[in-house]
């Protein structure tokens, strides 16, 4: 049989072997990329063959697997690599979920989730495939009383922190009362906003971790495409199914600059978060997005502040805050001011994170805005929610261009020769900004991430990328 999941076995071409005898002939020091749609068969010997056609297999998708693998502690045979993010929640649904013939299986979903993922369960409830309830998962109480009220369910899709309000859910506990209450519910976290590196999702009992590995993985805005991981190679069996059949596995191409990308993961994301922490304390301290009596409508929502009440239950289960926060005006025309800033320079106005560059956005209008604006205000989703994604970029850099559009959109004054920042929208006196801050919140980061990422890459990377 020629090569499937089931009988993967290592060779020089999955990139699973190490030893010297076994490398790249012409000595190669990258793993080349296999273009090949098709491999040669020997009709002699068809068991030692593990490819034969790239839907089915391909050499270079096969080692970025193995390193994801790495990344999640588990063989390759629990991963896939697919076209997206949202080709692997499509293909984790259809594998596993809607492929029920006797009813129509319930889905419990948050009620902060990104749009995309919205609009797919949106469109299998339409088409009576599923049957999706939403609830805030961030909300333990609440999610157990609606999972107690249901009879039967047959999945949960569970996102932390949620995108773009970065709202916690608490993964030990939730999927823990699931597994406890009926152990047959099939748990899936998407992991995006975190990724392998900062969490393992595998280790708190769910099914099948996914990443948009558009996002953190690759990290250069170059690619599209995801990655799945499963607890058994059984569940990665079923979901291959759909793959194979779908032709949704990632191209060689993708999957070799997506393994580039995978190289640099760790000091991409700690200069990342490093960046993010800094930026959310001055938001907060310096430029007045904080809530006072006066005004309650500013805020800054990130799980890396240290005043976030979910800082320290995030902190519990993930190695770092991730790169992902978002700030409240109080005022749609406010926030769509900034956005819009012709003065910005290096933020880019794009959905999407996880990327070297920095990114600003304005969700309501932008990522989640597939969401019906009725949904969203049911849902309390915050219109006027500006969302920053940010990059590796000088942190006072980020700084300073972040405030001139914010000194464009008449939000934001300086006072005092430039030394003090006023916050027009909160009677905010500010203290000085850009240089007292960056230090500090870089001690904060120390003090509460420390290095593990950066000792967990260089595990993955040394370990695994021999030819
Ligand atoms: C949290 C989250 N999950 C999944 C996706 C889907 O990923 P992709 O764009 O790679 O399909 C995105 C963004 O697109 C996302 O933000
Ligand atoms: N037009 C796209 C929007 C993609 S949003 C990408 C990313 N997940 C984010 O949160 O920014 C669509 O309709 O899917």
């Amino acid at each position: 049989m020629v090569q499937n999941f089931k009988n993967f076995k290592p060779s020089l071409t999955s990139g699973l072997v190490t030893n010297r005898s076994d490398r790249d002939k012409h000595g190669a020091s990258i793993h080349p990329v296999y273009l090949s749609t098709t491999f040669k068969v020997d009709l002699d010997n068809p068991e030692a063959q593990n490819f034969d056609y790239s839907r089915s297999g391909n050499p270079s998708r096969s080692l970025l697997q193995h390193q994801i693998g790495k990344l999640y502690e588990v063989p390759a045979s629990h991963v896939l690599a697919v076209a997206s993010g949202m080709t692997a929640l499509d293909v984790i649904l259809r594998g596993l979920v809607v492929s029920s013939t006797t009813h129509v299986p319930t889905i419990i979903a948050g009620d902060d989730l990104y749009g995309g993922s919205n609009r797919l369960l949106s469109f299998l409830s339409s088409r009576s495939h599923a049957r999706t309830v939403h609830v805030d998962t961030a909300d333990f109480e609440r999610f157990s009383t609606v999972f107690d009220s249901i009879d039967k369910v047959d999945c949960v899709l569970l996102e932390t922190p949620t995108n773009p309000l970065c709202k916690v859910v608490d993964l030990p506990r939730i999927v823990s009362f699931i597994k406890s209450a009926s152990p047959a519910t099939c748990v899936i976290v998407d992991n995006t906003m975190m990724s392998g590196l900062n969490c393992n999702p595998l280790k708190h009992q769910c099914d099948v971790v996914y990443e948009s590995a558009t996002k953190y993985l690759n990290g250069h805005h170059d690619i599209m495409g995801g990655v799945i991981i499963t607890r058994t190679p059984e569940i990665a069996q079923d979901i291959y199914y759909v793959v194979n059949s779908t032709g949704g596995g990632l191209s060689p191409l993708e999957s070799w600059l997506l393994n580039r990308g995978l190289r640099t993961l760790s000091v991409r994301l700690y200069q990342q978060q490093y960046n993010a922490m800094i930026i959310a304390q001055w938001l907060e301290d310096s430029c007045g997005f904080k809530a006072t009596e006066k005004n309650s409508a500013l805020k800054t929502r990130y799980v890396g502040l240290k005043s976030n009440p979910q800082f320290e239950l995030h902190r519990s289960f993930n190695k770092g805050p991730g790169a992902v926060l978002s700030f409240e005006t109080g005022s749609l025309e406010h926030s769509r001011r900034i956005v819009a800033s012709k003065t910005l320079q290096i933020w880019s106005v794009t959905v999407s994170f996880g990327c070297v560059n920095s990114l600003l956005s304005l969700p309501c209008m932008m990522s989640h805005a597939s969401i019906d604006a009725a949904v969203r205000k049911e849902r309390e989703f915050p219109e006027d929610l500006i969302r920053l994604c940010v990059g590796i970029e000088d942190v006072s850099d980020l700084q300073k261009d972040l405030l001139n559009a914010m000194i464009d959109a008449d939000v934001i004054e300086l006072r005092e020769n430039g030394k003090y920042l006023y916050n027009r929208l909160n009677d905010h006196l500010g203290l000085n900004t850009i240089a007292e801050n960056g230090p500090k919140a870089g001690n904060i980061y120390e003090q509460f991430y420390g290095n593990d990422l950066i000792e967990q890459d260089n595990r993955m990377n040394h370990r695994a990328l021999k030819l």
